[in-house]
């Protein structure tokens, strides 16, 4: 691991993990990840194809319990905590899913509405009023009525983020932003990460291998590495391309450059 990589647990830390270890049964995918996400950063997750990046996002918002270490959650411990109290730091959580993951049968405002409805006493005027300001915030004021199939690729993902955003969340969790989407829509998207983070300073956990998000977004990231199933480095991505001691984090960023 490099000397860059225990200096990143700064005071102000808002996610910090110790010695974490992430796996299915016997299989550790995983060891040893210690790093902080400072608050209001941009934190992207990065390494190739299967070195374990969305399993590591599933222990970071909850899903699956790590082998090994902690995770700290503004100083309390997701996974030695209470299942109530883990409850209620997850409540701090949003997370986009890769496909968006919308209910076709409902409209926009309607999927928005869900987290409010399930996590909420608010009355229904007042969770479509905050579910169309959602939608508003991601540049979707007009079209709460239409219908996920009535609506492009990048529009489902806005409101996927929009949803994810519902409950006023502190951390945003972002798993592939960009998978499946054409370039330009692809950027809208980064711009819509930045401008939300600018807006409500919140943190902003994103898992891509997509090299123009992770130079147009990044504050800092996050190499995990396949062979060696631990992190490499962390650092902001233009210092990593051009001065990382790793080779394979200097290939990796600067993939599609000759
Ligand atoms: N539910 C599961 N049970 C067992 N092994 C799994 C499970 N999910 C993923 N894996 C394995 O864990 C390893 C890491 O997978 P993961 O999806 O976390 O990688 P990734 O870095 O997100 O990959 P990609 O960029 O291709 O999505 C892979 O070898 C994968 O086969």
């Amino acid at each position: 691991m490099s000397s860059d990589v225990a200096t990143k647990r700064t005071a102000d830390a808002h996610l910090v993990l110790e010695g974490v270890a992430v796996g299915y049964g016997e299989q550790l995918i995983q060891r040893d990840l210690s790093f902080g996400i400072r608050r209001g950063s941009v934190f992207i997750i990065m390494g190739g194809s299967g070195s374990g990046k969305s399993t590591l996002m599933r222990s970071l918002t909850g899903l699956l319990e790590p082998k090994a270490g902690r995770i700290l959650v503004d100083g309390e411990s997701l996974w030695e905590v209470t299942a109530p109290v883990r409850s209620r730091l997850m409540r701090r959580y949003g997370v986009m899913y890769q496909s968006g993951a919308l209910w076709s049968s409902m409209t926009l405002v309607e999927n928005v509405s869900l987290p409010l409805e399930q996590y909420t006493a608010l009355g229904r005027d007042r969770i479509r009023e905050i579910a169309l300001y959602k939608l508003a915030l991601v540049g979707l004021a007009d079209a709460g009525n239409r219908y996920p199939s009535q609506i492009s690729g990048g529009m489902r993902k806005r409101v996927g983020v929009a949803r994810a955003m519902a409950l006023d969340p502190d951390v945003l969790f972002f798993d592939e932003p960009s998978a499946g989407l054409d370039p330009l829509s692809a950027r809208l998207l980064d711009d819509l990460i930045l401008e939300l983070r600018a807006s409500l300073g919140t943190t902003m956990v994103v898992v891509t291998h997509d090299l123009a998000s992770i130079f147009a977004i990044a504050d800092e990231a996050v190499f995990l590495d396949a062979a060696s199933r631990t992190m490499l480095t962390t650092g902001a991505p233009r210092e990593l391309r051009e001065h990382s001691e790793w080779e394979i984090v200097r290939d990796f960023l600067n993939r599609g450059e000759t």
